[in-house]
């Protein structure tokens, strides 16, 4: 077992757009401090918030997560979103969403583009705010966005679309950048992690390449490197969830494997050895692909015209009847789905 460190920036900054992985976490915005520390022979200056911690239990890539148990008093419930509405403008995108994210959970929400997926994500991160609805964190109400308040217990990353990497720093860098800061790891403990996690994620020999060297593919994977390193000296273990925003569009079938497992193996399957419920994340996945939806995900949430339309196991998603289910998982022009 492994404790993964994964760090963010604090989403009021204007280093957020930047950077890849973010985390809104149990920190107040008064922990928000600059980060100074020299980066090889550059210096980056910035605001971050602390590391949230994870645990890894390496499990097979070819296991599935546990679907998670309903617990009657719904204390399994991490994230619930209750009749969310989202409006940019004139567009009305997000209409009354409902779901629950429970411990446990692997979860993808999928939909037509622009249904508003990455717009829940966002919400659900603490990162937009809803205009109308309610989003609970391990039961409690969150008001405005995480910067605004702390809710403890439950720590949430987002992981961006884009691999949003810093163009001047090199890969080891990037993959290391919170650690270089928050942790007390030694520069060669960094590097030595740094190299793992990149091979975890298929990437050999790239850390002293600038992001500019990268194809769009190799970048997704240092961004999703970047995610899951952690701080090896820290012990502190809470609930978290991750978001992951299409996190292999764009790779190749067999980079998306590797994602796709990598996904799966760095999530906790449930219980400790006394039976109770483990302190690993949750996550959740928008993904468009239809390996990844085979592959990395349990529970799948369709959202359609401001709602969720369908929700049900993996397996169902191809056999579902619902019309737009069906129109949408063979691509076809023909359907309640138009462009
Ligand atoms: N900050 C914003 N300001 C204005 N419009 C926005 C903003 N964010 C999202 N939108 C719009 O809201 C709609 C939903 O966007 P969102 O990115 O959530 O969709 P999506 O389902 O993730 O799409 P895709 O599958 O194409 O990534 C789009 O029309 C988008 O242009």
């Amino acid at each position: 077992m492994a404790i993964v460190q994964i760090v963010c920036s604090n989403p009021n900054t204007t280093i957020l757009p930047s950077l890849g992985g973010i985390r809104s976490s149990t920190v107040k915005l008064s922990s928000v401090r600059p980060f100074t520390r020299e980066l090889g022979k550059r210096s980056f200056r910035g605001s971050f918030v602390k590391a949230a911690t994870v645990v890894d239990h390496n499990s097979a890539a070819s296991d599935n997560l546990k679907i998670s148990r309903e617990v009657e008093d719904g204390s399994d419930v991490l994230i619930e979103c209750k009749d969310i509405y989202k409006s940019f403008g004139e567009k009305h995108i997000l209409q009354g969403v409902s779901f629950k994210i429970r411990h446990g959970e692997a979860v993808g929400i999928i939909g037509p583009s622009g249904t508003g997926k990455s717009t829940i994500l966002k919400i659900m991160a603490g990162l937009l705010t809803p205009d109308k609805g309610e989003v609970y964190i391990c039961g409690k109400k969150r008001d405005g966005l995480i910067s605004d308040g702390e809710i403890s217990g439950l720590r949430i990353g987002l992981v961006f679309q884009s691999a949003a990497l810093f163009d001047s720093l090199t890969v080891r860098e990037n993959v290391g950048f919170l650690l270089y800061e928050n942790s007390n790891m030694s520069e060669d403990q960094i590097a030595e992690s740094v190299t793992e996690n990149l091979a975890a994620v298929g990437l050999k020999g790239v850390e002293g390449r600038l992001p500019s060297e990268l194809s769009g593919g190799m970048k997704k994977r240092v961004a999703l490197a970047r995610s899951i390193i952690f701080d090896k000296t820290k012990n502190a273990i809470e609930p978290e969830v991750l978001l992951y925003d299409e996190p292999t569009a764009g790779l190749d079938p067999i980079a998306s494997t590797v994602v796709e497992d990598l996904i799966r193996s760095v999530h906790l399957k449930g219980e400790d050895e006394h039976g109770k419920l483990g302190s690993i994340a949750s996550y959740v996945v928008v993904t468009h692909q239809h390996s990844t939806i085979r592959r990395a995900v349990d529970r799948l949430l369709f959202l359609y015209e401001g709602k969720v339309v369908w929700q049900g196991k993996t397996h169902e998603f191809t056999t579902s009847i619902n019309p737009i289910v069906r129109q949408f998982a063979s691509g076809s022009l023909d359907g309640p789905i138009t462009y």
